[in-house]
Order: structure tokens, then C-alpha cells, then sequence
């Protein structure tokens, strides 16, 4: 039997256009369109195309992009007074800085620095605190997109078992925490997990976000288990994901890549953006957000 593939693009499309209709509120109460502010530093081939994206994204859905690129030999306290500017700004409603930075720069100085509630990317420690403990907060881009669609194919996650692989601040360990309100058991795994193999073969729900491709085997996968594959490689094969293409033969439903969790993460940072600005202006906005 073959997956269901989970079209992630076509998702991310109906979220931002729901997105888009609702931009218009936050001009009547405000008289401004939301703001997103983008850093980048240095020149990055494949940060500079999702930077790209992201702009055009911010500007289909009706808000302001601020874009800021800067040398990749710029100073950290420069980073850093950049930041406080956009902090100060009434019109920046959401500050997303790319990452990773130049080695020369402390990403965790710059995280903390931005204000947690223009912290759209959900990667401040405020917000990774609100998010464990279940406080209204900004939820990263990648994991909670991951979440949607798994809302979409299991209306009752409650009870459900999900291996996440991979511990990371920016999708991992969120994943696991979102996965876990929702009442799923929830196994954490990572490089020294032992036997992981065995974990995911319990699994109703994989998360695979490991990067490296095709890592995740289809002898692993529980048939007719849900497969989201985060990974994003870049291979002489193209763009794959951290899941072998095999798995589509087990699993119930499996995301492509491309075309799956990527287009999710930015449409999430939309409606991130626009809760930001919403809250802001305290505006209420409809809850198919
Ligand atoms: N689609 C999207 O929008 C996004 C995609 N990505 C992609 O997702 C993937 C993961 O990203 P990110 O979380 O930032 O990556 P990190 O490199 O920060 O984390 C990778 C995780 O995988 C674990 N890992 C590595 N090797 C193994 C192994 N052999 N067995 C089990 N676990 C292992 C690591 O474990 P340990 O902690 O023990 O080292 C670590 O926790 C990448 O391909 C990235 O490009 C990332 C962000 C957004
Ligand atoms: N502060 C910060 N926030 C991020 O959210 C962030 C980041 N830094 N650094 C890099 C990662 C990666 N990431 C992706 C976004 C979109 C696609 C995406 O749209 N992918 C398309 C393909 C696009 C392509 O060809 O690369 C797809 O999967 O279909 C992928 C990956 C956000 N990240």
C-alpha cells in the first residue's frame, strides 16, 4: 500500500491566504500593515533564497518586509545594536535573524537580545519557557507547522505514540513539547539513543528532523504510520529529505520533500507575524490560525 503524501505546499497556501484575509483587521484598528523584519548576515546561497521567500511571502499576505543584510564580517555589537533598534521600532511586529551566523558572533546573545514578544521564530528562551509550560508565547515556525498537519490527519492525537528524532532548540525539542500537550506519548530520541530502530517501530506519528538524508528507513516505519520528514539536504540528487523514499510504501501518510514541511514553516511565520501585530494593537483575530 502507498502513503497518502501530505501536501505541505498546498497547506501552507490555504494557511497564508486565511492569513492574508485577516491582515486587513489589524490595518483598520491600526492604520498600518503588520511588519516583519528579516536579518541576514553574510551571503549564504541557500539563506539568502529563504530570505527571498520570506520577503515575498510577507509582502503576498498584505505586511511590511524589512529586509537587513549585513557583511559577514560585521561585528557582534553591531548585530546587537541592529537588534535593538528593531526592538524599539512600532512598526516591526516580528524580528526573524537567519541562522546559523558567522562563527565569530554568540547566536545565543542575539537570540536572548531580541524581544520575546516580536520573537516570531519562538526561538528566545521566554518563549521556549512559555512553550513548556503552556503560556501564550510565539511556537517555532518548523514544529508547529508540523503540528497542523498532523492535526489535519489525526483529529484525535490524544494517546498516540510519536518518536521525534532529533533534540534541537529550533525543532526537536518544541516538536516534542507541542506533541505532548496534545496528549501524545512522546519519545525524544538523538545520536545516543540506543536501539532507535526499535522506538520508531512502536510509532504512530515519526518526526524525523536529523539531517542526514534518508536516514530514517522504511523497515522502521509502522505500517501505516504518519512519516513528517523535516530534513532539508542538499544532495548531487537534489533536495531530500532525512527519510528513505522507501518509506512511502509503509506509512499511512508521509510528507514529500520538497514540497511537505518547508512551505510550512514560512507560512507559520506569517501567522506568527500576525499574531505578533495583533496582539500588539489588540486586535482579536478569528482561531483557523
Ligand atoms: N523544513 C524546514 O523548515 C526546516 C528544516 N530543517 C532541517 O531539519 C533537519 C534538522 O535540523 P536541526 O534540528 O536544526 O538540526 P541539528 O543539527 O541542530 O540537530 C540534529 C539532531 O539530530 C540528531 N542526530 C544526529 N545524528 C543522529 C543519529 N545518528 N541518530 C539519531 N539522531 C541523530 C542530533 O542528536 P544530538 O543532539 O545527540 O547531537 C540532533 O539532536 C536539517 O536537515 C535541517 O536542514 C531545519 C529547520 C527548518
Ligand atoms: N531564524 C531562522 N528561522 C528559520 O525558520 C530558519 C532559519 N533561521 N535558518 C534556516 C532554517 C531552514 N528553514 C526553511 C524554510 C523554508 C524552507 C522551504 O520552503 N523549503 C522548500 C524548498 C525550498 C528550497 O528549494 O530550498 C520545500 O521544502 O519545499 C526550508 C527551510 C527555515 N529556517
Amino acid at each position: 500500500m502507498s502513503a497518502r503524501i501530505i501536501d505541505g505546499k498546498e497547506f501552507a497556501g490555504r494557511l497564508r491566504a486565511r492569513v492574508a484575509k485577516q491582515v486587513d483587521r489589524v490595518v483598520a484598528a491600526s492604520g498600518r500593515k503588520p511588519g516583519l523584519a528579516v536579518v541576514l548576515v553574510g551571503e549564504d546561497p541557500a539563506s539568502s533564497v529563504y530570505v527571498r521567500s520570506k520577503g515575498k511571502a510577507t509582502l503576498a499576505a498584505g505586511m511590511e518586509s524589512f529586509e537587513h543584510r549585513l557583511s559577514a564580517d560585521v561585528g557582534e555589537d553591531e548585530l546587537i545594536a541592529l537588534v535593538d533598534r528593531l526592538n524599539a521600532d512600532p512598526a516591526v511586529d516580528g524580528i526573524l535573524v537567519q541562522l546559523p551566523l558567522p562563527r565569530h558572533i554568540d547566536e545565543r546573545r542575539v537570540i536572548t537580545r531580541i524581544d520575546p514578544d516580536k520573537d516570531v521564530d519562538g526561538f528566545h528562551p521566554v518563549n521556549a519557557g512559555r512553550l513548556a509550560t503552556g503560556l501564550e508565547g510565539f511556537v517555532p515556525c518548523t514544529p508547529l507547522g508540523c503540528l497542523m498537519l498532523l492535526r489535519d490527519i489525526h483529529p484525535h492525537l490524544a494517546g498516540l505514540e510519536a518518536v521525534v528524532i532529533g533534540r534541537s532548540n529550533i525543532v526537536g525539542k518544541p516538536m516534542g513539547q507541542l506533541l505532548l500537550q496534545e496528549s501524545c506519548t512522546v519519545t525524544m530520541t538523538h545520536s545516543r539513543t540506543r536501539d532507535l530502530a526499535a522506538h520508531v517501530r512502536q510509532a504512530d506519528i515519526v518526526v524525523a528532523a536529523v539531517g542526514i538524508p534518508g536516514f530514517v528507513k522504511a523497515e522502521w516505519i509502522k505500517p501505516g504510520a504518519s512519516v513528517i520528514d523535516v530534513g532539508i539536504n542538499r544532495t548531487d540528487a537534489g533536495l531530500v529529505g532525512d527519510v528513505d523514499s522507501a518509506a512511502a510504501e509503509v506509512a499511512g501518510a508521509i510528507t514529500p520533500v520538497p514540497g511537505g514541511v518547508g512551505p510550512m514553516t514560512i507560512a507559520v511565520l506569517m501567522r506568527n507575524t500576525l499574531v505578533s501585530a495583533a496582539r500588539r494593537e489588540g486586535v482579536t483575530l478569528d482561531d483557523d490560525l
